[in-house]
């Protein structure tokens, strides 16, 4: 069986602008325990208060199967084990399995160590004797192997005989700078392996773009233990991404690491990782990212219509993501058919309905509206077209007034004249912190006394963007809403050469779909 390591918890946290507090860690550990990673690098006690703490509390999780690590480095020369802080903070934590890493590339050990080249031999093999001798089970990380194999082979061969004589359980071939090829860690995994009588693993950096193929070679090559991190987050570029490399092993390669059951929660675990990390979820990521299977040209719609794997290399449930149809200028009639084809299962690409529809949306879009991320916008468009859907609310008008008087704040006030269906008129005003913002809570205090459920909608995207920029401040805008009730998200649009027609266009649309939204489910 081949084990999966992750490090995001370390290696990860090593990323620029990643910092996972010791509760996130905690999640994040529960998260990929339930996918069924084996080994989990919690982090570096060595290194930080923070670390430690966190091996404190990692003591009482209940976890299914996955085994948290350790992560430290070989003594420092100035210490013998029993005295290095590293090695002792690494015993501390109580795990029953430690990780640390040793050179084996001689270039670091003059000139980073400082130490000789047979000096650091004896600091790898008396380090991983300490801690066998205490009864822990080592991983060996060679860092820079593939570096120091490509300068001095039997140098490096030797470090890693040092670890397996000291007692290791398994050496890690690192290529820690990330600059490897694929063929070169293919002939160096295979060296170690005729050399080695334990089980080899892989950990890859993504510098020349290359960490996940790296570390598939590996695998290919004979590697039983792959290690990397979620959302390939790490230093510099990055780690070999463990979101790629589990579903290529398992549904490419055959590879039995993680069970059918695990791989459908890869994309929750992915964003669960993203959003714990406090950083965008890269969308354009292979096999989690929402635009994984995502289709936009017309030819590759009509398709996937016919049979998802003319455009699909794998089915995306598979991994717990989903197809997805954007709708766009280069959309053609399948595209609307494939949207709309639930509600209305019986028109074709001649039904005058559709035809209309794409007419409509290839002129919208020619005029700016863009329905990619506008997917209420589009619904409420096509009912419109298709059904003569009518509007919960009709807008009689609104005077929106914006007041700077010198050394005084800007102010905004909205007022505002709407029509329910039943024939009454409200007419409200609201202050705002912008014109946008005081439309939009006068239009809520109109509205919410006919639609209590209007309350539980925030905005959580406001987007403008310029069409035309050739025209100055008399350009089109286009505005981007995503709004959400807490149960759903919504994006709708709104374009206009008057921004605040802009956003009143979208803002409309965002608090009508979600009217419509609840009279669907009612
Ligand atoms: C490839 C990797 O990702 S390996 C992991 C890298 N991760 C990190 O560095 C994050 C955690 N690191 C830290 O918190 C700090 O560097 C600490 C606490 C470990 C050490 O802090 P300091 O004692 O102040 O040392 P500093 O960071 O300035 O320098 C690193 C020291 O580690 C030594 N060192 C580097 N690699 C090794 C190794 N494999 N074995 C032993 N010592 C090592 C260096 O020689 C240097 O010691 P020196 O100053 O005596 O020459
Ligand atoms: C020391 C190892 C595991 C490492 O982080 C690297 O080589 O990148």
């Amino acid at each position: 069986m081949l084990e999966l390591y992750d490090t995001t918890l370390r290696d990860g946290n090593q990323g620029e602008g990643v910092s996972f507090s010791v509760e996130d860690k905690l999640l994040i550990i529960k998260a990929l325990d339930r996918l069924g990673i084996h080994y989990i690098e919690g982090g570096y006690p060595g290194s930080n208060p923070k670390d430690m703490e966190f091996f404190k509390g990692a003591k009482s999780l209940q976890l299914q199967q996955a085994v948290v690590v350790p992560f430290g480095s070989t003594r420092h020369p100035r210490y013998q084990p029993g005295e290095d802080p590293n090695l002792l903070a690494l015993l501390d934590t109580g795990a029953r399995t430690v990780t640390i890493f040793g050179k084996s590339w001689e270039l670091h050990a003059t000139d980073v160590l400082r130490v000789t080249a047979q000096e650091n031999i004896e600091l790898i093999e008396s380090s991983v004797r300490f801690l066998v001798e205490n009864g822990r089970e080592v991983i060996y990380d060679a860092e820079h192997f593939f570096d120091g194999y490509d300068d001095q082979p039997d140098y490096a061969l030797q470090t890693l005989k040092a670890a397996a004589q000291a007692g290791a359980r398994c050496v890690v071939l690192c290529d820690t700078n990330g600059g490897r090829l694929p063929l070169e860690i293919q002939e160096g995994v295979r060296a170690v392996i005729a050399e080695i009588g334990l089980p080899v693993g892989i950990h890859t950096h993504n510098d020349a773009g290359m960490g996940v193929a790296n570390a598939i070679l590996a695998v290919q090559a004979g590697a039983a233990h792959v290690q990397g991190t979620f959302n390939g987050y790490g230093e510099r570029c990055g780690n070999a991404n463990l979101a790629s490399i589990i579903p290529t092993l398992k549904l490419k390669l055959g590879i039995d690491c993680i069970s059918g059951e695990g791989l459908n929660q890869l994309t929750e675990t992915s964003r669960l990782i993203s959003e714990l990390a406090n950083l965008p979820h890269d969308e354009r990521q292979p096999y989690v990212g929402s635009s994984a299977f995502a289709h936009k040209g017309g030819m590759h719609i009509d398709a996937v219509r016919k049979n998802s794997r003319t455009f699909e290399h794998i089915d995306p449930e598979l991994v717990g993501n989903e197809q997805r149809i954007l709708i766009s200028d280069q959309a053609g009639k399948s595209a609307i058919l494939k949207k709309i084809e639930r509600r209305y299962p019986n028109y074709d690409k001649n039904s005058p309905e559709v035809i209309a529809l794409f007419d409509r949306l290839k002129e919208a879009e020619n005029e700016g509206y863009q329905y990619e991320a506008a997917d209420a916008s589009f619904e409420l468009l096509t009912r419109t077209l298709l059904d003569g859907y009518q509007p919960f609310f009709d807008l009689l008008g609104f005077r929106v007034i914006i007041e700077k008087v010198k050394d005084h704040g800007i102010r905004s006030e909205a007022t505002i004249k709407v029509m329910a269906p039943d024939g009454e008129v409200e007419h409200t005003a609201a202050d705002g912190d912008g014109p946008v913002n005081a439309l939009d809570s006068a239009l809520r205090k109109a509205l919410e006394r006919f639609y209590p459920s209007l309350q539980e909608v925030h905005l959580t995207d406001y987007k403008v963007r310029v069409l035309d920029t050739q025209a100055g401040t008399g350009a089109k805008v286009r505005v981007l809403i995503e709004a959400s009730d807490g149960r759903e998200y919504w994006g709708t649009v709104g374009v206009s050469e008057n921004i605040i027609q802009a956003s009143w266009e979208a803002l409309t649309d965002s608090l009508e779909y979600k009217l419509y939204k609840d009279s669907r489910e009612t």
